[in-house]
């Protein structure tokens, strides 16, 4: 037994072993995907070494002092990490089978490079992706030590097409705590069997039940903002948070109240907390895991998953007729997502319900948000849209959703928002399949590596859209349509299996907001307001938490 000790204290000092062990620790991080299992290595490493330092201090006789023995504990994690780290670092640079990929030479050591060089300066990382384009001026960029962005739209048919072999990359379940939701599964059979039940609550059947509320919620909007027209400055970007109010009530027959009280949400407020730090972490997924797993971090995301199980619980009381009175008097969303032969609230019930308010009302905000600041900006285009708004069914007092399934120039008006400012503008994370793939330029990109298609940039490229920054509505009708050179890089809600499900419900939103606005009011920036903090003040959060914008409302005479 002396012998065994006195054999493992002369190892633990042995350098070389010190530095092979991290070797194959690297050969190990190297051969499978670890970023959401970090806290299983710092566990291993803290008993580890912990485990030296009471090794040395009890059984080796050099080491007479706990200060001795922690020294000699150090000696052997200096080397181990550095080996470590010295190894990654190479192995990133030299080796890595993206090294003839061009881009910022930290970028190939570390995703840091992301946050410190793209999200820290202005929480914006799009921008800094366009600017990255527009530095290197090639189609395929390194962002990462095992990452690419992708700018051309030969590449999205690859990425997201329907026959796409990518799947979700690692950071979508980065925050998992207890169960995904449709959006975070990375099992493509699971997604397929979700998706169906997603599909049925968003059919065209389903979204005529749903059409209703979305007008009830228009007109309240409407005259709430017609009780401040003319007579007070109107932050708009406050006033549009009534898309929580739709999906909550479209959601789960719940209305948040917002337009009502005119404020924020406790629910929303929640939501926020829960979302907001993604704008750092979502490009380190290992930190983020981390991070939701201690106590601080997490407590957002706990919070939030109360609230969604206390609704969850109502529902679920009110289908088995436990409490008729919650029995919803409209065929809502949850309807379709709960199991009608078991009451049992699973984690991914749990988690589809955080998705619903999640993915259905910031992103409608952050649309409707960017929209009326280029209404502002082109008062010529609000003119036109407003004249051809006015010739719709002129002798009804609001105009229901039905009432405006077609007006290309009203869609073109929606589009031009979303392609200039869409709700996800940095764009999704895939990961290449195992075998890679080769872009119709002729570069290979690997397997397992993980791949952005940046949608800001992608849309306001010139290759694909004629005058990529000109507010042009008539580019989606038949005035200019040659002005859209390549509909593959349009893609505020991605296309093929993983599209957006809510796109339909989000159009029907947006254009009953849009045409009653620009029936009932003339809207222009308000006193002090140039529109500077929506386009520099908004963050990317994976989706947009967008800035202020205040404007000037003026109701007209309607005869
Ligand atoms: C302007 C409005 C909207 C935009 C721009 C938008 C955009 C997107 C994008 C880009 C994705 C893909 C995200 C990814 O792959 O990580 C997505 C997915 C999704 N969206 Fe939307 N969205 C909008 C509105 C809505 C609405 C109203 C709902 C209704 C609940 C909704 C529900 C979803 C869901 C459930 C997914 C996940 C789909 C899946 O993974 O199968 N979205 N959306």
């Amino acid at each position: 037994m002396a012998t065994t000790l006195t054999r493992l204290v002369e190892l633990v000092r042995s350098k070389p072993f010190a530095a092979s062990l991290a070797l194959v620790t690297h050969y190990v991080l190297h051969s499978d995907e670890w970023e959401n299992s970090f806290h299983v290595f710092l566990g291993i490493w803290t008993v580890a070494f912990g485990g030296i330092a009471v090794l040395e201090y009890v059984c080796d006789s050099r080491a007479q002092t706990l200060g001795l023995a922690i020294q000699i504990t150090a000696t052997a994690a200096t080397i181990y990490f550095g080996t470590l780290a010295t190894s990654i670092l190479l192995h990133r640079v030299f080796f890595h089978r993206l090294r003839g990929i061009p881009g910022p030479v930290t970028a190939r050591f570390t995703k840091f490079h992301s946050i410190f060089a793209g999200v820290l300066p202005k929480f914006q990382y799009f921008k800094y992706v366009r600017s990255l384009h527009q530095k290197y001026r090639t189609d395929v960029i390194r962002t990462g030590p095992r990452e690419v962005t992708v700018y051309c739209a030969d590449a999205i048919p690859l990425v997201h097409g329907p026959l796409s072999k990518c799947t979700k990359a690692s950071i979508y379940t980065a925050t998992e705590l207890g169960g995904s939701s449709v959006h975070t599964t990375r099992n493509k059979q699971e997604h397929r069997e979700r998706r169906k039940i997603w599909d049925q609550a968003f059919s065209a059947k389903a979204l005529r039940e749903y059409e209703p509320r979305l007008n009830r919620h228009a007109r309240a909007l409407m005259e709430k903002l017609g009780e401040r027209a003319g007579k007070e400055t109107v932050r708009i970007t406050n006033w549009v948070n009534f898309c929580f109010d739709v999906m909550g009530d479209v959601g789960f027959n719940r209305s948040f109240g917002m337009v009502e009280k005119g404020e924020e949400a406790d629910a929303i407020k929640l939501l926020h907390e829960a979302t907001g730090i993604l704008s750092i972490l979502s490009h380190l997924s290992w930190a983020l895991n981390l991070a939701s797993r201690t106590s601080a971090g997490a407590k957002p995301l706990l919070d939030h998953m109360k609230w969604s199980a206390e609704i969850l619980e109502e529902r679920t009381k009110a289908r088995f007729g436990m409490q008729m009175l919650m029995t919803p008097k409209e065929n809502d969303v949850i309807s379709w997502l709960l199991n009608p032969h078991d009451d049992r609230i699973t984690p991914g019930m749990n988690a589809d319900t955080r998705l619903l308010v999640v993915a259905g009302s910031d992103t409608v905000s952050a649309t409707l948000s960017f929209l009326f600041y280029e209404l502002c900006l082109n008062p010529s285009v609000q003119a036109k849209l407003r004249k051809i708004i006015d010739a719709i069914m002129p002798e009804k007092a609001h105009l229901d959703v039905n009432d405006l399934a077609d007006c290309p120039f009203l869609d073109g008006v929606i589009n031009e928002a979303l392609r200039l400012h869409p709700a996800v503008p940095s764009g999704p994370v895939r990961e290449t399949p195992p075998e890679g793939f080769t872009l119709p330029n002729g570069t290979y990109i690997p397997g397992n590596i993980h791949i952005w298609t940046p949608i800001y940039t992608l849309q306001r490229d010139a290759r694909y859209f004629q005058d990529p920054l000109t507010f042009m509505p008539e580019r989606w009708t038949d005035e200019r349509p040659g002005a859209v050179i390549d509909k593959r890089a349009f893609l505020p809600f991605i296309t093929g299996v993983y599209n957006c499900v809510g796109q339909k419900l989000a159009m029907l939103e947006m254009r009953s907001v849009t045409a009653n606005l620009v029936r009932r009011f003339e809207m222009g920036f308000a006193e002090g307001e140039d529109g500077r903090t929506i386009e520099d003040g908004s963050r990317d959060c994976f989706t947009m938490n967008v800035g202020k914008l205040d404007v000037w409302l003026t109701e007209r005479e309607r005869v």
